[in-house]
């Protein structure tokens, strides 16, 4: 589904974030993204999604070499890749529907598949029935859910998530993981970026980890 092929990142300045980065994930592989502050997660989450390009190597998002994507097909690329931050970046004026419903207007689909769609968005992640409230109507954890919805209204075959449970507490925490692994479970390839390292232990999934901007060899840490 994706593959990164000695990839290196640096910005303008000078600043280093991603040096050689090399690895694989399957379709509907889940798995988190570890490493101190600065170590590049945020910048290899960015390149998936075409945020940034790399300054050197390859990455290949289901067999696509996404050097050869031009400016114009980028809005096309984003479209197959859900992303979800932490501050959700909602819109505080919207209603929980407008947001959800934000990425298909923007893609220009129809008012009744619009909804369909955003209603089930909305089921999947338990708010259906806010989808008339505001955002600052809801808790930390219902807004983190509106985020979700709105990254896989869309269908997209891959979820990027940058420290989605920064602040939560560990038993909502837990509940975000939980939607993520169900979307998994119907084929949808998630990263989860995070520090918490005690919930990703917990998991016992796959962990990548980054230190300055190396991917470390998973036999090299605990
Ligand atoms: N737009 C930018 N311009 C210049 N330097 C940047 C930019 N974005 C990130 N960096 C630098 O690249 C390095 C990696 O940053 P990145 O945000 O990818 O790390 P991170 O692991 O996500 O950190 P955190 O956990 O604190 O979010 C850091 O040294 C950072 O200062």
């Amino acid at each position: 589904m994706i593959r990164f092929d000695r990839v290196s990142k640096s910005y303008p300045g000078g600043n280093q974030a991603l040096s050689e980065v090399s690895f694989e994930l399957e379709p509907a592989e889940f798995v988190y993204l570890t490493g101190h502050s600065g170590a590049g997660k945020s910048t290899l989450l960015k390149l998936i999604a075409m945020l940034e390009r790399p300054t050197r190597g390859q990455v290949l998002f289901g067999g696509r070499n996404l050097a050869k994507v031009s400016k114009w097909g980028i809005p096309y690329h984003r479209r197959k890749v859900g992303l979800i931050f932490q501050d959700h970046k909602l819109l505080q004026d919207r209603t929980v529907f407008d947001n959800v419903a934000l990425p298909l207007v923007i893609s220009g689909m129809g008012h009744r598949e619009i909804r369909r769609r955003v209603q089930a968005a909305l089921d999947q992640v338990d708010l259906l029935h806010k989808e008339k409230a505001l955002p600052i109507a809801l808790s930390g954890g219902e807004q983190q859910r509106v985020g979700i919805a709105r990254a896989v209204v869309g269908r997209p075959p891959m979820l990027v998530a940058d420290e989605p449970t920064g602040n939560l507490d560990p038993a909502l925490s837990r509940e975000i993981l939980g939607l993520f692994e169900r979307f998994q479970q119907v084929g949808v390839t998630v990263m989860v970026a995070s520090h918490d390292h005690r919930l990703i232990r917990e998991t016992g999934r796959r962990v990548l980890t980054l230190e300055q901007g190396q991917m470390i060899a998973p036999e090299l840490h605990d």
